[in-house]
């Protein structure tokens, strides 16, 4: 059993990181954003989905000014099954003002209540909605944005079988940035005539200070290497201190709760065989070190996964 230790044991702030490396934003992002842009004129409705592990932060509302209030927007937060569901009536209570439809989806879950109401909540706010410049078109075009890795496709892909019955069309990837290729129309339904642009609009992410940076890194919406595993791993293990959240003493087999990521990152990599091979110049013999990088990788993939157990990154922010 994890020892429980005071908060105040732990550090109360995170250390700096260079800022530039939080500043992510590629080439093909600009132009998504840009072929997007025009793009949102011809849909009726925009679906914008967000990681419910930081439903208040890193969201990009730049495409809203775009628009101004003219299309009906849905915003799913999606990855519900990774935060606890305690926070779900406080989420909604904080983001009420900016939205008035928030949904909630869990895109591995083929029940999801969310994924099943999504689509006729799009048609109901259309048909409530003047529909602006498209009030003539005889179909109805409906747009998924969202910054990256938060599930878009996989919502593309839900929506697709539950409508259509139909299989996935777009790649799914743990990994930012899969989604690259020019937006196309897909047919979801006849009567009435449903498309929805199946290649998502990729928004770049706020990232207005650090630890917001921080956040998208850890749920993976930038790549990690550009903010380096290790002090991604360092920010968990600092917030998880932080919110006193000691599953993880037992998830990699600690002695006890730790501020010390090296420590940490040393035994995860002895637990999974994770070690690295020099020769010692003195005596020319093998000696094994643990693999660090190794270590903060397979830290990050079993937060991601849910291993540490139900989080919500921005609980402190409600
Ligand atoms: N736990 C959990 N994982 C999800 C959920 N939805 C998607 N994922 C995972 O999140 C990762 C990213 O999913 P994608 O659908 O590729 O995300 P995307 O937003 O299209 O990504 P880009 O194309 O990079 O913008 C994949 O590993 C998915 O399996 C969900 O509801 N719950």
């Amino acid at each position: 059993m994890a020892q429980k230790l005071a908060a105040n044991t732990f550090r109360s702030v995170f250390k700096a990181v260079d800022k530039e490396s939080l500043h992510w934003f590629p080439g093909h992002m600009g132009k998504g954003l840009r072929k997007m842009q025009n793009k949102l004129k011809s849909v009726d409705c925009i679906i914008e989905v967000h990681d419910a592990r930081i439903p208040l932060s890193g969201r990009n509302a730049e495409f809203k000014y775009t628009l101004s209030g003219i299309k009906p927007h849905i915003l799913v937060l999606n990855k519900v099954d990774l935060i606890p569901r305690k926070y779900i009536p406080q989420i909604k209570e904080k983001l009420t003002t900016e939205c008035d439809n928030i949904i909630f989806t869990n895109c591995k879950d083929h029940h999801c209540k969310g994924v099943k109401k999504l689509f006729p909540l799009a048609q109901e706010l259309i048909n409530k909605s003047d529909r602006y410049n498209r009030s003539n078109a005889d179909d109805y075009c409906i747009m998924i944005i969202g910054v990256p890795n938060v599930g878009k496709s996989s919502l593309v892909n839900s929506l697709r079988n539950k409508i259509l019955h139909k299989p996935n069309a777009s790649p799914v990837g743990a990994n930012p940035g899969m989604t690259k290729s020019v937006l196309t129309k897909i047919k979801m339904s006849e009567n009435p005539l449903f498309y929805m642009l199946d290649t998502p609009g990729i928004l770049t992410p706020s990232v207005p200070n650090t630890e917001v940076g921080l956040k998208l890194a850890l749920c993976a919406t930038i790549q990690d290497h550009l903010v380096g595993e290790e002090i991604i791993a360092d920010y968990l293990l600092y917030w998880l201190n932080k919110h006193e959240m000691f599953k993880y003493v037992n998830v990699f087999k600690l002695k006890a709760a730790t501020d010390d990521i090296l420590e940490v990152l040393a035994q995860i990599a002895i637990n999974n065989n994770k070690m690295l091979k020099f020769r010692d110049i003195t005596d020319g013999a093998y000696v094994r070190r643990p693999d660090l990088d190794a270590a903060a990788k397979l830290m990050l993939q079993i937060f991601r996964s849910g291993g540490l157990g139900k989080i919500l990154l921005d609980q402190n922010l409600l």
